[in-house]
C-alpha cells in the first residue's frame, strides 16, 4: 500500500489511541520560549518534574531585547526572561539565552543546531513550529495547556489532521521568492484554505528550494490554516544538516540518512486534497489588508471590497480602512515610513544575503531595523560584510530575536505608521497598536527602503 508521509510520521509516533479517535504521540524534540511559563506553572502546581529535561530545549526569542543586552530596562521584559531561566534551570533544561552565542529565534537556532531532524516529532508553543516540517519532521505548535503535558509526559495528544499536497511546478521567475509561493497559495486558498490539513509542498520547484526557502514555506502554512507543513527530507535536506551539533555523527548520520530518504509518501500516496500551482503563475507578492490572504501581485491595484464574495467584502472593507488604502491606489504607489527585516520566517542567511544584494551602495529613504534569525546568522552576517550594507544604506543593525514581527520586546511600529516587513502576521496592531504593516519578500523589503513606496524588486535586478 502506498503511504504519505503525514502517515509514515504518524504512525511512527503513535502509542495509542483513545475511543474518540485521538492519538497519543511520542515527542522527540520540545522547545519551549517565554510563553511556557503558565505551563511550569502548572507543573509546579502538582510538584511534577520534568519528564524528559534532555529533549526539552529553552530559547529565549520573543522578549529578547535587540539593543542592550547587558541591562534590561523594561521590567515586564526582564521578568518574562527571569522567568524562563529560573524554570529551565530548575529542570535541568538547556537555554540557549540571552548572553548564548546560539541564541536567536526558536524556529532558526532548532535547524541551525540540528536539533531538527528528519523524522522526528516536535513541539513548541507556538504556531510557526510548522517551519521545522521543512525538514521532513512532523512539527506543530500547541497551547500552553499541552505544553504543561509534554513537559510532564513528553508525549501529546493530537487527531491525525487530513492530507493535503500542494505541488509546485516549474521554475520561480526572477525575483519570485518561497514567501512569494506561500502568499500566492494563501492569497487563492484563503487563511482558512487548509485547516484541518497537514500540507506536504512537493514538486520540482520546491525540490529547487534551500532549506531556507522550504522552512520560509513551511512557516506560513499556519497562516493558510495548517497547523502542520511539511517537505519530503533530499540531498539538500542532509547537505545542511551534515555537520551539524546536534545532528548524528559517523555512522550513525549513515543510518540516519538511510531511514530519512524512506520517509517520502510513496508514488502513487493518496491525498485527502490536492492543489497544483505553476511557479511561473507566481509574481512577488504583497499585502494590503490587515490578514495574510489579502495579498496580491506588486503590478496590482488596491482590490475593491465589492470583488469579494459574502464575508471578505466587509473584511476587505476594514481592513482598507484600518490600512488607509482606497481601491484603485497602485500597490507600487503605497508609501512606507519604515521597513523591518526580520522574523524566523524571513531572516536566515540567504535572506539576509539577497536583501543585501539590492541595497548595496544605495541609500535606504527610510528607517529600518534589520534582525538577523539567530545570533550566529549575525556573525556570519558580518563575515560576509552585510551588516555594513545594511548600515551604509541607513538601517539599524540589531541583535536577534522575534523584535518587531510581534512588539513583545519593545521593537513596535509607532501607530499609524507603515511598515515593509519581511514577516508572516499583518493582523492589526501586530507590529504596535495602530501600526500597519505589508508582508513581503525580503528582497521587497530592501526595494521598499530603497524606494520609500512599495516596489517591485525586480527592477533593481
Ligand atoms: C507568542 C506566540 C505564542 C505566538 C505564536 O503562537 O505564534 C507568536 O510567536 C506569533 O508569531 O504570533
Ligand atoms: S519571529 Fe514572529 S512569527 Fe516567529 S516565533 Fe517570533 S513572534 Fe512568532
Amino acid at each position: 500500500m502506498s503511504v504519505t508521509m503525514l502517515d509514515k510520521l504518524w504512525d511512527a509516533h503513535e502509542i495509542l489511541t483513545n475511543d474518540e479517535g485521538a492519538s497519543l504521540l511520542w515527542v522527540d524534540r520540545h522547545l519551549v520560549h517565554e510563553g511556557s511559563h503558565h505551563a511550569f506553572a502548572k507543573l509546579a502546581e502538582r510538584d511534577l518534574p520534568v519528564a524528559a529535561p534532555e529533549l526539552t530545549f529553552g530559547v529565549a526569542d520573543h522578549y529578547a531585547p535587540t539593543r542592550h543586552r547587558d541591562h534590561v530596562d523594561n521590567a515586564d521584559v526582564a521578568k518574562m526572561l527571569d522567568r524562563l531561566s529560573r524554570n529551565t534551570d530548575a529542570h535541568g533544561i538547556r537555554l540557549f539565552g540571552l548572553r548564548d552565542p546560539r541564541q536567536g529565534i526558536v524556529h532558526v537556532i532548532g535547524p541551525e543546531q540540528g536539533i531538527t531532524l528528519p523524522g522526528l516529532l516536535i513541539n513548541c508553543g507556538d504556531s510557526h513550529t510548522s517551519t521545522h516540517g521543512a525538514f521532513g519532521a512532523l512539527a506543530f505548535g500547541i497551547g500552553a495547556t499541552q505544553v504543561a503535558h509534554v513537559l510532564a509526559t513528553q508525549t501529546i495528544w493530537q487527531t491525525r489532521p487530513r492530507s493535503m499536497r500542494i505541488t509546485v511546478e516549474g521554475a520561480l521567475p526572477k525575483g519570485v521568492t518561497a514567501k512569494d509561493i506561500a502568499l500566492h497559495w494563501i492569497a487563492k486558498l484563503g487563511t482558512g484554505g487548509a485547516t484541518g490539513h497537514a500540507v506536504e509542498y512537493a514538486g520540482s520547484t520546491i525540490r529547487a528550494l534551500s532549506m531556507e526557502g522550504r522552512m520560509t514555506l513551511c512557516n506560513l502554512s499556519i497562516e493558510g490554516g495548517a497547523r502542520f507543513g511539511m517537505v519530503a527530507p533530499d540531498d539538500t535536506t542532509f547537505a545542511y544538516l551534515d555537520g551539524r551539533p546536534f545532528a548524528p555523527k559517523d555512522d550513525a548520520w549513515d543510518a540516519a540518512v538511510q531511514d530519512w530518504r524512506a520517509l517520502a509518501s510513496d508514488a502513487g500516496a493518496d491525498f485527502d486534497r490536492e492543489v497544483r500551482i505553476d511557479a511561473g503563475d507566481i509574481a512577488p507578492t504583497v499585502t494590503w489588508g490587515t490578514t495574510p490572504e489579502q495579498a496580491l501581485p506588486i503590478t496590482g491595484t488596491v482590490p475593491d471590497p465589492d470583488s469579494f464574495d459574502g464575508a471578505r467584502v466587509k473584511a476587505a472593507r476594514e481592513a482598507l480602512d484600518y490600512m488607509d488604502l482606497v481601491p484603485g491606489q497602485k500597490l507600487s504607489d503605497i508609501a512606507v515610513d519604515q521597513v523591518f527585516l526580520g522574523s524566523c520566517t524571513n531572516a536566515r542567511i540567504e535572506d539576509l544575503r539577497a536583501a543585501a544584494a539590492i541595497l548595496k551602495g544605495r541609500r535606504a529613504k527610510v528607517p529600518g531595523i534589520v534582525s538577523p534569525g539567530s545570533m550566529l546568522v549575525r556573525a556570519q552576517a558580518e563575515r560576509e560584510g552585510l551588516d555594513r550594507i545594511f548600515t551604509d544604506a541607513g538601517l539599524d543593525w540589531v541583535a536577534s530575536g522575534c523584535s518587531m514581527c510581534v512588539g513583545m520586546n519593545g521593537d513596535t511600529v509607532p501607530a499609524g505608521n507603515r511598515c515593509a516587513s519581511s514577516t508572516n502576521r499583518n493582523f492589526r496592531g501586530r507590529q504596535g497598536r495602530g501600526a500597519r504593516t505589508h508582508i513581503m519578500s525580503p528582497v521587497m523589503v530592501a526595494a521598499a527602503a530603497v524606494t520609500g513606496h512599495l516596489t517591485d524588486a525586480r527592477e533593481f535586478l
